[in-house]
């Protein structure tokens, strides 16, 4: 079990930015509707309800174990819930294949790095954008006019994502031979080669040093400026308090808080949760 990290507010963190969306008018994005998930006996998540609205950037938080991961497999079509449904942009997405969340405009991130090691920064980038390509099988084979302008557009592409999340300049270089820090940005780069309205990073600072956790949450920042947005899950609360909008609370599967970063801070249950005691009480 890794260490619970403290949940008090950094006096030096950044102030959260505000929501891109007026609250009145948020849209809602992505609806997790009493999701129930179990694994023979293990309940991973427990009548789970919650909303993404777009353009926010939303935390996904609990204790090791708490279902954090299970959710965002149910997201993306791993898993399929045991009850309730997930939808998307007002249409159901639970149960559907991978391939088919990832063409309506959801990404995603690993916990652990899954590069393909010997492939350039730019191959990896372009075995994302390939997610959107039309162009047939003989089309490609014949180089038709789609396939080659499909090829450029992606290239260009992967040049801009590169530059995006900061390692431009590493087109060429096999993934594997990269800074561990940069793999991880390649893959968010890779991420976004999907052209993702909805952006899941799944712990994206673990093993940073704290100058690379300011970058990336300056890079999250950036991206959701681009118009897309993010579901976060870490552990380190600096980041998350200091990059997120609102935060969704789990614990042994069941949503137990939610609210803005200074809202879930302040929550005794949250409190109860990382640190056994309620806050007045720890
Ligand atoms: N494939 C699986 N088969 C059986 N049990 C599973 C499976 N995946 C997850 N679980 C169980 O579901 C529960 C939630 O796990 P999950 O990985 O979603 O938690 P988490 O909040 O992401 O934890 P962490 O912060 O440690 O990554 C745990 O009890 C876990 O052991």
């Amino acid at each position: 079990m890794s260490e619970q990290p403290s949940l008090d507010k950094p006096s030096d963190a950044p102030e959260p930015t505000p929501s891109a969306a007026p609250a009145g008018d948020r849209k809602p994005l992505l609806e997790v509707d009493n999701v129930t998930l179990r694994f023979g006996g293990v309940v991973a998540l427990n009548q789970v309800n919650f909303t993404l609205y777009e353009g926010e950037i939303l935390g996904l938080i609990g204790p090791n174990g708490a279902g954090k991961t299970t959710c965002f497999n149910a997201m993306t079509g791993v898993y399929t819930p045991t009850e309730g449904a997930i939808r998307f942009q007002g249409g159901k997405i639970s149960g559907q294949q991978r391939f088919k969340i990832t063409k309506m405009g959801i990404a995603r991130t690993f916990q652990n790095i899954r590069l393909f090691p010997e492939m350039t920064a730019l191959e990896n980038i372009q075995v994302g954008a390939d997610a959107h390509h039309r162009t047939s099988v003989p089309g490609a084979l014949l180089r038709l006019p789609r396939h080659r302008r499909e090829e450029k557009d992606g290239l260009k592409l992967a040049h801009d994502l590169l530059e995006l999340v900061g390692i431009g300049g590493t087109e060429h270089e096999a993934a594997r031979n990269l800074p561990y820090g940069s793999q991880r940005r390649l893959e968010i780069a890779r991420a976004l080669a999907t052209r993702p309205k909805l952006l899941c990073l799944d712990e994206p600072a673990a093993g940073f040093n704290p100058a690379e956790k300011q970058d990336l949450m300056q890079l999250i920042k950036k991206i959701r400026d681009t118009g897309v947005t993010v579901l976060l899950i870490e552990h380190d609360m600096r980041l998350v308090m200091g990059v997120t909008d609102r935060i969704v609370v789990l614990e042994f599967g069941r949503k137990i808080a939610e609210g803005s970063p200074a809202e879930v801070a302040a929550d005794p249950k949250v409190h109860a949760a990382y640190l056994g005691v309620p806050a007045d009480a720890a």
